[in-house]
């Protein structure tokens, strides 16, 4: 798995290098089908026998990285693949900051095969590790991470999206005394960057899409952070398709444990657009592309690198 992180590094990076001619012009489907194309040519290539297991959408309602699809060689070793080739659609659409493409890969049957639905999740750094808890109310957990952390409240950041569902836990957070930092889309950089000491987030809290909090457990668990969250199906047909997917309790609590069952995996994630993780794509001289991306293995394997990409790959 390890041998293979350089792989998955270029395959975010030619990812997010295909979404850039789409940065700014309002068409959020056309970036994310160049992005979700590059990054399928370039899956296929690596000597694996891959197999997305969350991906862009079901065989019939994706014409690419659908869940179930084959990638790799074929021949090495088994894996899975969890990619979200355009994280942040309306962000490049609108050209704001903080997309992404991101990839989480894992041995095969070790991620959480999630629904496409809502999910509600924690997530915190290593200072917090086994402090948080789904189940409690937001506010008992920021006190928690604080108390584990030795911090004041009031230097307490709590990174949420900004969305009306959220706002009860917003008041929540500020009336313990901590502050909010809230982010327009993108919430796995945002979930990630809780579990980073130097990013000044201490905790992230939001219900986002469930894919996007697998991938974005990857990452935490090899910054040696923690996570928690629960699936919340919205219908009895959501309700059903959690079954269906072999989660016998679609709304009990999800550990790091149970997103990821294995220590042995890989995340890699290029900025497009600037964020609080990665800085985007730059232009440099002879048409080349800089971009900066996060690749880690493991606690003991966290890369932040910079790559510069000849002219030829600007499309
Ligand atoms: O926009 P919603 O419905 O609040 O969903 C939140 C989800 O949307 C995102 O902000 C962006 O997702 P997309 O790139 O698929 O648009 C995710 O990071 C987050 O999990």
């Amino acid at each position: 798995m390890k041998q293979l992180a350089l792989e998955f590094l270029r395959v975010t990076q030619t990812a997010a290098i295909a979404a850039l001619p789409w940065v700014g012009r309002g068409r959020k489907h056309e970036a994310d089908e160049a992005a979700t194309a590059a990054m399928r040519r370039v899956l296929r290539q690596i000597q694996m026998d891959g197999v997305v297991v969350i991906g862009e959408g079901e065989m019939d309602e994706a014409p690419m990285l659908y869940i179930g699809e084959k990638t790799g060689t074929g021949q090495g070793p088994q894996i899975d693949i969890a990619v979200d080739p355009l994280e942040g659609t309306n962000l490049v659409a609108g050209g704001q900051n903080n997309s992404t493409a991101v990839i989480a890969a894992a041995p095969r049957g070790a991620l959480l095969h999630a629904p496409d639905m809502y999910m509600e999740k924690l997530a915190a750094g290593a200072g917090a590790g086994g402090v948080i808890d789904i189940g409690l109310p937001v506010a008992d957990n920021v006190l928690r991470v604080a108390a584990a952390l030795g911090k004041p409240l009031r230097e307490m950041t709590v990174s949420v999206q900004s969305r009306e569902r959220h706002q009860a836990a917003i008041d929540a957070i500020r009336e313990t005394g901590a502050k909010v930092r809230l982010f327009d889309d993108g919430d796995v950089t945002c979930a990630i960057a809780a579990a980073m000491e130097e990013s000044g987030i201490d905790l992230f809290y939001g219900i986002g899409g469930a894919p996007e909090g697998v991938i974005s457990a990857v990452a935490v668990k090899c910054l040696g952070g923690d996570m928690q969250a629960r699936l919340l199906p919205a219908s009895e047909a959501e309700h059903e398709r959690c079954l269906r997917m072999g989660l016998s309790d679609p709304c009990g609590r999800l550990t790091l444990q149970d997103m990821v069952a294995s220590d042995e995996c890989v995340f890699a994630a290029t900025g497009i657009t600037p964020g609080p993780l990665l800085s985007g794509i730059a232009h440099a001289s002879g048409g080349r592309l800089l971009t900066h991306s996060l690749l880690t293995s493991g606690p003991s394997g966290v890369h932040f690198i910079r790559s510069m990409h000849a002219g030829s790959m600007a499309g």
